[in-house]
């Protein structure tokens, strides 16, 4: 197993190499991937997944499809929005005020729900719709083989347990596709590098957003893309053109770039997972930053449960030396607490079975249970 091997650095410092994550093979010996996956997911919370068999001409079709979308005049875009929280976005990333340099299209996908997007979203809804559902049937199979297999590493009862909520037809799993301009790219999208971005719009330039990304010596300067979070679903599988971007904190303050790896997934354990296992899994802190000189297209499935669902720790991880650290909720009482909070909140700690509360503002922690 790849491993990172984080030096201590100071705080937001990034590890200037990428690769660093563990690189699972999926086409390995069973056991051996059920060994490397379980580890990476309790060490790091994420893992970049090789040899995984889905179909490229299905990755391939949604990923020109996206560049045809954004490739848009913002006009044309804005019939898919704005968000609620489906559909189109430009900068705003959910209801409370978050913002970054990222416009994206955001789906649910349910098919009826992406058969009626589809037609705010492009000129041929049923082409559109059918690239979609593909794409995404494809990508949740392989969640859904990636929860087998943790299942059977976690020797549950029944190791299918985790898959099936994934596979359920009132699945909540959400689809996302982020772009994140170049900033320093001119409208017909010269700079950008084999992209197959025709990027006609102007609304994300570098003059027009205020930023600066390059530093006085032409070194990076960081631009946030979408800022630092945890993924409140169970399972993330994430792909991305050829452009770095994505970050991961693998500790205090120490972020490691995921080298971008078109043929390749990052799979990334999210709050309900971490729930699940009783806190054996940990769902990670990730974040996207821009690229100056090439515009990064990601395809993001979020594998969730139906929203009646009960998230709880599974009673193979409760031990009498690790209680239960987490009272139950229902997947919609959690995507509800999600909403209402920033996009940088610790959301799972008000889940705790010892209640914390983290005000923002002061960072003050109050135990609850001790008022
Ligand atoms: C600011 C927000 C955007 C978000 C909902 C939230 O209130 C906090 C979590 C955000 C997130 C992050 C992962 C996924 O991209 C997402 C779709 C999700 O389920 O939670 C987004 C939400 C969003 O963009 O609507
Ligand atoms: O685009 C990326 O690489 C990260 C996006 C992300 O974390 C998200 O959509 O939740
Ligand atoms: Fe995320």
């Amino acid at each position: 197993m790849v491993v990172a091997s984080p030096t201590p650095v100071g705080p937001d410092r990034i590890r200037p190499t990428g690769g660093l994550l563990p690189v699972i093979d999926l086409s390995r010996r069973r056991s051996h991937v059920t060994d490397r996956i379980l580890r990476a997911c309790e060490e790091f919370g994420c893992f970049k997944l090789v040899n995984h068999g889905m179909p490229r001409h299905v990755v391939a079709n949604m990923e020109a499809e996206a560049f045809v979308f954004f490739g848009q005049l913002e006009p044309e875009k804005r019939r898919a929005g704005p968000p609620d929280p489906l559909g189109y976005g430009c900068r705003n990333i959910g209801l409370n005020g978050d913002t970054g340099e990222v416009e994206y299209l955001l789906l649910h996908t349910n098919q009826a729900s992406i058969n009626q997007r589809s037609k705010t979203i492009s000129k041929d809804p049923k082409k559109f719709s059918c690239i979609v559902r593909e794409y995404v049937e494809a990508v949740r199979d392989l969640t859904a083989e990636i929860l087998e297999i943790l299942g059977e590493g976690l020797r549950l009862k029944d190791p299918k347990v985790l898959a099936r909520l994934v596979k359920d037809d009132e699945s909540d799993s959400v689809f996302r596709l982020n772009h994140y301009p170049s900033l320093l790219t001119s409208d017909n999208g010269e700079g950008d590098d084999n992209n197959n971005n025709n990027n006609n719009s102007r609304d994300m330039s570098s003059e027009e957003s205020g930023y600066c990304c390059v530093n006085g010596d032409g070194g990076l300067k960081g631009v946030i893309g979408f800022g630092e979070h945890s993924d409140p679903q169970m399972l993330t599988l994430l792909r991305s053109n050829e452009v770095l971007g994505l970050q991961v904190c693998v500790g205090e303050g120490l972020w490691v770039p995921v080298s971008p790896d078109p043929d390749s997934f990052c799979v990334l354990v999210g709050d309900a997972l971490q729930v699940l296992t009783n806190g054996r899994f940990v769902s990670v802190r990730h974040r996207a930053m821009t690229n100056p000189y090439k515009s990064r297209l990601s395809m993001v499935y979020f594998g969730a449960p139906p929203l009646p669902a009960r998230i709880a720790p599974l009673p193979e991880t409760i031990t009498a030396q690790r209680p239960s650290l987490y009272r139950p909720f229902t997947w919609a009482e959690y995507k509800k607490t999600t909403y209402l909070h920033r996009l940088s909140h610790s959301r799972l700690d008000l889940f705790r079975a010892e209640e914390i509360v983290v005000d923002d503002e002061e960072n003050r922690i109050t135990e609850l249970n001790s008022i």
